[in-house]
């Protein structure tokens, strides 16, 4: 279990509590932690012909101290540039004063051909922008092209939200301990940590988990217990049935492309709901996907009721206006008591059915929390998540980690922030962070098809959030693998190679 990521508070009490519980103490933390980085540096830069160790005042330059000794140890040139003096009886001042190199002033930094530069100015402790001879340091080191391992972070990136304070160090190496931090995933933070090494240095999981973090990194160990794989005895109701609007004549693809997704993700009957104007242009482009009229709110309670049905998608190519509107809140009202047990399992709104409640988000909201309302999954890209909560998208110090959080709780909904880095966030404060995308899957229709696979999911019975993660991770698994060429008719074919490989792995019920 290590695909919990911590805040820079939470991996203080991490620290706290491993002290607390001894045998390790602060410094004996503190080496540890050198001693991971500097095996780093040696394994990968043998031959560096000097290593300039940048040493900050707080316990990322306690680190650097103790990579300084061990590389100086190992025959290594080494060289600690540092911006002040430890604090005095910290624990970095006992590493400084272990370190058998003459500290010199970081104002005066500079390094010749083939040297590599270890980033310890500041990690968790960062608490402004980087000025002076901090962002001269980072100037240069980009300059003279030097590698850059850091410590932790990049000096600069904050660990909580992957913003750039000021500037940073685009690191090629970020060794970092006992748990990734967010600003690890998020952008820009992802790209400037270069690879990230995660070193044990004795914090205990008994430690993590009595911090009860809510913050993971997306990937199957959160999910793939919760992954449908039909029983022995399964038929095609048993294992869900996904209805998916249309648009009218002239949108209908996208509804498909979704429609198409969900059943490769599992579903055992998809239903294309179609305005009555769109049902040729539809059956001419359907086979094992089934089609039916749907019109207005009588046509769709019509279709509830007759059937256990387990998931709908609202929103691809669908249109923006009254009709959207009224079509969500029906489906939100068809878990009531009233309208009998229809057993909808969840709700997937994404695009026109986002946009439609730009000028009343309100009434979406409201109804999303009505008694016996479906989870509901919205999956807005930036431009629709700012519609739909705009003053939460203003907010230029929360991170996209904050956002989505804040997003889910106000709306009663996963949310599935998208991007290149995208965050999947549930009411319970539970949020997640994918990183295995590319940017391939940035072609039209791709959130077509990431909704589709989410609804295939809850409609086999995938909990909502544990099913938003598990369709965005597999969607940029499919997309990542494919690469170059990707469009978005591939990509529901090109989820099947990622399932099997998770139903091999194990996964599943
Ligand atoms: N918490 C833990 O479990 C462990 C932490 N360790 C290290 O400790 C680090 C955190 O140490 P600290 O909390 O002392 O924090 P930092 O060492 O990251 O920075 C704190 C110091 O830097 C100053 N500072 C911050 N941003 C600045 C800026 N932009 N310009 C000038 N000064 C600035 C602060 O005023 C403070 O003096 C981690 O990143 C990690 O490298 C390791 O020793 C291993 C164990
Ligand atoms: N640069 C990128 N890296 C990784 N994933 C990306 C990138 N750009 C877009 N994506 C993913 O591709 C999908 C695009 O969805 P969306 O913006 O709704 O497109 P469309 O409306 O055309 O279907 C989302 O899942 C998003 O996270
Ligand atoms: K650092």
């Amino acid at each position: 279990m290590s695909h919990e990521l911590l805040t820079s508070a939470e991996m203080g009490e991490a620290d706290r509590l491993t002290i607390a519980a001894g045998p390790i103490d602060g410094i004996g933390l503190m080496r540890r932690a050198g001693q991971a980085v500097a095996t780093e540096v040696l394994s990968r830069y043998p031959s560096a012909a000097h290593v300039h160790v940048l040493c900050g005042p707080g316990n990322n330059g306690g680190d650097g101290y103790v990579v300084a000794r061990i590389l100086a140890g190992s025959g290594v040139a080494t060289t600690v540039w540092t911006s002040g003096p430890p604090r005095p009886d910290s624990d970095a001042a006992l590493a400084a004063a272990e370190c058998p190199i003459k500290p010199r002033p970081l104002s005066d930094f500079d390094a010749g051909p083939c040297s590599i530069v270890v980033d310890a100015l500041y990690g968790a402790g960062l608490s402004k922008p980087l000025s002076g001879e901090a962002a001269r340091a980072v100037d240069l080191a980009a300059k003279l092209h030097l590698p850059v391992v850091a410590v932790d972070l990049p000096s600069g990136i904050s660990g909580d939200s992957g913003k750039v304070l000021g500037t940073s160090f685009s690191a090629d190496l970020t060794v970092t301990f006992a748990r990734k931090k967010p600003g690890h995933l998020l952008l820009p933070g992802r790209e400037r940590c270069g690879e990230v090494v995660l070193a044990g240095i004795g914090i205990g999981d008994d430690v993590i988990a009595r911090l009860q973090p809510q913050t993971f990194e997306n990937g199957p160990a959160l999910w793939s217990r919760g992954l449908p794989v039909p029983a022995v005895d399964a038929h095609k109701y048993k294992r869900g049935h996904v209805g998916v609007f249309s648009g009218g004549p002239s949108a209908t693809g996208a509804a498909r492309l979704s429609a198409l997704a969900a059943a490769r993700s599992g579903a055992g009957a998809v239903t294309v709901l179609s305005p009555g104007n769109a049902m040729q242009v539809n059956a001419a482009h359907l086979t094992s996907i089934m089609l039916r009229k749907a019109d207005d709110a009588a046509d769709i309670e019509a279709f509830v009721g007759e059937r256990r049905l387990s998931a709908f998608v609202l929103g691809p190519g669908f249109g923006i206006g009254e009709k959207t509107r009224a079509f969500a809140l029906v489906l939100l009202a068809s878990g009531k008591p009233a309208a009998a047990s229809t057993g909808i399992g969840g709700l997937v709104f994404d695009a026109d059915a986002i946009t439609s409640f730009r000028e009343a988000p309100d009434i979406l909201f409201e109804a999303a929390r009505g008694p016996g309302a479906p989870a509901l999954v919205m999956t807005p890209h930036e431009g629709e998540f700012a519609r739909l909560f705009a003053d939460i998208a203003d907010d230029n110090v929360s991170s996209k980690l904050d956002k989505a959080r804040a997003a889910a709780a106000r709306a009663n909904a996963v949310i599935v922030y998208k991007g290149a880095d995208t965050v999947i966030a549930a009411p319970d404060g539970r949020a997640a962070i994918n990183s295995n995308g590319a940017a391939w899957l940035a072609t039209a229709g791709s959130g077509d098809v990431l909704s589709g696979i989410t609804a295939g999911l809850l409609a086999q019975g995938m909990l909502a959030f544990e099913a938003a993660c598990a369709a965005v991770w597999i969607h940029a698994e499919a997309g990542s693998r494919f690469g170059p060429g990707l469009i978005a008719e591939d990509l529901p074919l090109a989820i099947v190679p990622v399932l099997r490989d998770l139903v091999a792995a194990g996964g599943g019920r």
